[in-house]
């Protein structure tokens, strides 16, 4: 392993030993040499009962973890030490893994008190984000991936393991769909192969430098043979074996070198069988993650209604990965609506799920041995629930949910085994006795049995002594050091029988023992001891045997974790009210359906599902968007365009996990991909402008998306200036309804954009709209046809806070805008809101075929079909001209109000700004000089 350069003087041996290496204390001289061994990772040595590091490695580690940093002196030197305490290691590892620290544990390997010399220790685990086993260091609802890339030409393999359940995918694909598959998966840790040559992720995986020899194809065949008997069967390429061999290797690598016993399974697929839906679509969705006012309300959080933690890591899986075969996809849907209609199951259901432990890494830690007898017996609890379970589901009807009942082994044997070894509430530590049940072993009963008569006769003693001796306060007692005594007190000390030892003087009395106490406590404690040790291998016994079933058990916990989605999902719609959706075959017209359904997206009366549980009032809203058809919302801001145009893709995606949707209902066609194009966001640490970043999410869109596919975008064309922006906007709807066909929703604020829809058949308008009284704009959040006439920005700044006199300024500047534009002869219509009310649940009842909008409210440019330039016949030019003018002739409106002869001073300041704005370059300024101009221009006329 090559040392991380960035962790030079942390990872490796420390030079300054290295220089005295030959001197070194023999226990110094070992650490070094696992240092070098394992120089890709920071080392913590065990000494007793703590980790320790030595030099840079103390100093990260008392910086990190914010612990004391001592020394350790001996005859070669000085050397910086710290440490942190094994028993309460979780939380110190937690910080150095997150300070970016790969770990490894070098353990103690033999008992401290039998080595003679120095203890044995070797490195038994690698911490590092990807490798993560321990329960403190895990997020329980959520899969924790090691991933591995591999590339062949132009072809890439991609793999990930959760190590801490086993779960192991392959796949393979080109470039593009296995990066998106790579962001989709995020894996905490990648092992890249050679030549990969991966662009900037938006997730943060730590990338590890691993072995290229584990790539090779023969090596990866040899690794993976271990987890699959016959490897071609599970990969389909040599690509995909190198990438799952160099995985497992690396896997194995980290344990300490040996195999993982759990990885019971290794699960090819294709990333064309799920819903592709990329990482731009992931965050901008909000699926998992979420901003602003509302962050923390995800889809996910929506949904999570999971009883058990194998639930919460598949319903995450489900919503990551919807389906895109309608047969697997009415089936969850089928066992949903059978749980719905069914409370008592689903209550009942829910109930033996919550104590349901994590099987998965229950099995985990059992199969490397890191189960204690708690976790068995955690087995034990959850496989009694599975009859129970079984028994709730006999009369839900639902072939998934009966093919679910039938995979629910319930393992009698392993249950009956666990119950008859492991006493039923065990104490944490195996190694210390207490463990294993009675009558389960009878070498053990009789071990048990003679301690037993030993201590038993040791409690007699003192009656028998106090007898024997005529000494009433003489005690028999134990201690750790000296063992069992008999204490008699200095005034009796006369009447102390002849075989009476001395064992210890103390300051009031004497410890005594007889030969025969001698012989019985060291019987006793032999067979304790012995037993201790029995119980511990026996213990061990029974674990091993569990372990041989891991595969039958994780099938249990496959088919738990299948049960407890769909009851949630189940429950989830009853809560809230989502109805079931009906899919069609897309395309056409479903053959002899004269009812006017189009092929493509329907829904009545639908809502957005996150939006609407924080929303005291939510409007809900109709979609009607054709196969291939574009629909250009308009309307101002928040109006709800965004929130309408993600309610439709979180319908489509919700309907494809299996899940109900929020509506009244919706009829759906199968879509292969979710394309979003939402919101301006930086991407600084790509290095990427706004407008960069916003053109090749645009790109992609445009070059991978299909007739299948749903897009959204929201105010493409915003980054730059207006008339480039606009342009391209217009020239994307275009491609985008003549060459692609996918089904679109586009909110955009150019206007002139709206008039597409007389040139393109499939184009057609929406808008949200609202009203305004006595300034105040109340939000209708309804959508109808055709376009907006007005966008309120102004009122919205006013709502957000905009100061009153900039607020007014402007709204100046908007009438001034008008007057210009009338002049120019734009027209805008007048129609707004005149075709829905607040709260009303507007019908779009538009026919497939009328691709216009109804009411007649285009808009007319003198040349429509060209988008306007810069220049002085465009709208843009026209209001800014009205509003200079307007300046220069003394009004600071263009409706012929003088407010001239007020304020001289002001009108200086004002020309001075219509001077800087006209000589503004607007194409070659970029958002933020204009925001800094803008921003500047506000503060001087204010
Ligand atoms: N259907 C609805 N019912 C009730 N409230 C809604 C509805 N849709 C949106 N809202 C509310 O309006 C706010 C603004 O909505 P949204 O962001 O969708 O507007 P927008 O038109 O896209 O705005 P902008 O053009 O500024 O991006 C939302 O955060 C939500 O609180």
């Amino acid at each position: 392993m090559n040392a991380d350069a960035q962790h030079e003087a942390v990872y490796g041996a420390p030079s300054e030993m290295l220089a005295v290496r030959d001197d070194l204390t023999p226990m110094l001289s070992q650490y070094a040499d696992l240092c070098e061994a394992h120089d890709d990772a920071l080392v913590l040595f065990q000494v007793g009962d703590f980790y320790e590091a030595f030099c840079g490695a103390a100093e990260a580690v008392a910086r990190t973890c914010e612990v004391t940093l001592t020394k350790r002196e001996d005859s070669t030197g000085t050397w910086p030490m710290a440490g942190i305490p094994i028993d309460n290691a979780a939380g110190y590892l937690e910080r150095l893994l997150d300070a970016g620290y790969r770990v490894a544990l070098a353990d103690q390997v033999e008992d401290a008190s039998e080595a003679s010399g120095l203890v044995d220790r070797a490195v038994t685990q690698l911490i590092t984000p990807g490798t993560v086993v321990d329960e403190e260091l895990l997020e329980a609802g959520r899969a924790t991936y090691l991933g591995a890339v591999a590339r062949e030409g132009d072809d890439y393999g991609l793999a990930v393991v959760d190590v801490s359940t086993g779960e192991c995918l392959v796949t393979g694909a080109d470039r593009a769909l296995a990066l998106e598959e790579l962001e989709r998966l995020a894996p905490a840790e990648l092992v890249v192969g050679p030549n990969c040559d991966l662009p900037t992720l938006s997730f943060d995986p730590m990338e590890t430098p691993f072995e290229e020899g584990a790539f090779d194809p023969e090596t990866a065949r040899e690794t993976l043979s271990r987890y699959a008997p016959r490897p071609e069967a599970v990969v389909e390429s040599t690509v995909e074996r190198r990438a799952v061999g160099a995985l497992l290797a690396y896997a194995e690598y980290a344990q300490g070198d040996s195999k993982l016993e759990y990885v019971t399974r290794v699960t090819r697929f294709d990333p064309r069988e799920f819903l592709q839906l990329d990482a731009t679509a992931i965050r901008s969705l909000e699926l998992f993650d979420s901003r602003g006012a509302r962050a923390g309300s995800t889809l996910f959080s929506v949904l999570d209604e999971t009883a058990c933690a194998l639930g919460r890591r598949r319903l995450e899986a489900w919503l990551r990965r919807p389906l895109v075969e309608r047969g697997a996809i009415e089936a969850r849907l089928d066992a949903v609506g059978a749980l719905a209609d069914d409370a008592l199951s689903r209550a009942d259901l829910r109930d033996h799920l919550s104590s349901v432990y994590d099987l998965e890494r229950l099995v985990a830690r059992i199969s490397r041995e890191r189960a204690s007898a708690r976790d068995l017996r955690s087995l034990k609890t959850t496989l009694d629930r599975v009859p129970e379970i079984r028994e709730t589901l006999d009369g839900v009807d639902s072939g998934l949910l009966s093919d679910l009942r039938d995979s629910l082994d319930e393992l009698e044997g392993v249950r009956d085994h666990i119950d008859r070894a492991i006493v039923a509430d065990p104490p944490q530590e195996i190694t210390e006795g207490g463990v294993i049940a009675e009558g389960y072993d009878a070498e053990l009963d009789d071990l048990r049995g003679t301690a037993e008569d030993g201590r038993a006769w040791v409690s007699n003693l003192e009656a028998h002594e106090q007898e024997r001796t005529g000494i009433d306060s003489l005690e028999v007692g134990y201690n750790q050091v000296h063992g069992y005594y008999i204490e008699v007190t200095n005034p009796n000390l006369d009447r102390v029988p002849d075989d009476y030892v001395r064992r210890q003087t103390l300051k009031n009395s004497e410890r005594f023992y007889t030969p025969e106490l001698k012989e019985r406590e060291e019987e006793i404690l032999r067979a304790a001891e012995r037993a201790d040790s029995l119980e511990y291998d026996l213990f061990c016994e029974v674990r091993a045997d569990v372990a041989t079933e891991s595969a039958r058990i994780q099938a249990v916990a496959d088919a738990l974790a299948d049960l407890d989605v769909l009851r949630t999902l189940a429950d989830v719609a009853v809560a809230n009210d989502y109805a079931r959706p009906d899919f069609h075959d897309g395309e056409t017209e479903d053959e002899g359906s004269n009812d006017g359904t189009s092929a493509g997206i329907e829904i009545d009366a639908g809502r957005h599902p996150v939006v609407e549980r924080t929303q005291d009032e939510f409007v809900p809203n109709p979609t009607s968007l054709p196969q291939g058809g574009v629909a250009l919302i308009t309307g101002p801001n928040m109006s709800g365009k965004s929130t309408y145009m993600r309610q439709v893709a979180l319908v489509c995606i919700l309907a494809q996990m299996g899940s109900f949707v929020p509506a009244n209902a919706a009829r759906l066609p199968v879509v292969d991909r979710v394309f979003t194009r939402v919101g301006a966001s930086d991407d600084i640490a790509g290095g990427q402008s706004t407008f960069m970043r916003e053109m090749s999410e645009l790109t992609e869109i445009l070059h991978n998306a299909t007739d299948d596919s749903l897009v959204l975008l929201d105010e493409v064309g915003r980054g730059t200036s207006t008339a480039d922006g606009l342009a391209i906007a217009r020239a994307a709807t275009e491609f985008v309804h003549d060459e692609v066909g996918a089904m679109t929703l586009f909110a955009t604020h150019y206007h002139d954009l709206t008039d597409t829809a007389d040139e393109c058949e499939g184009v057609f308008n929406l808008h949200f709209s609202a009203t305004q009284t006595d300034g105040e704009v109340t939000f209708l959040h309804s959508v109808a046809e055709g376009p907006s006439s007005s966008s309120y920005g102004v009122e919205v700044a006013h709502l957000a806070g905009v100061p009153a006199t900039v607020v007014e300024r402007a709204r100046n500047l908007v009438e001034a805008g008008d007057a210009g534009a009338e002049a120019t002869g734009t027209e805008t219509d007048g129609d707004e809101g005149s075709n829905t009310k607040p709260g009303q649940r507007s019908a779009h009842t538009r026919p497939a075929d009328d691709t216009r909008p109804a009411d007649g409210n285009t808009r007319h440019t003198d040349d429509d079909t060209q988008p306007p330039r810069d220049g002085p016949e465009s709208p843009q030019d026209g209001t800014l001209a009205a509003y200079v003018d307007g300046l220069e002739n003394g009004h600071r409106t263009a409706d012929g109000d003088d407010h001239h002869e007020t304020d001289p001073t002001a009108d200086a300041v004002a020309r001075d700004v219509a001077d800087e704005l006209r000589e503004a370059d607007l194409v070659d300024t970029t958002p933020l000089e204009a925001l800094n101009l803008l921003s500047d221009l506000k503060r001087r006329l204010e």
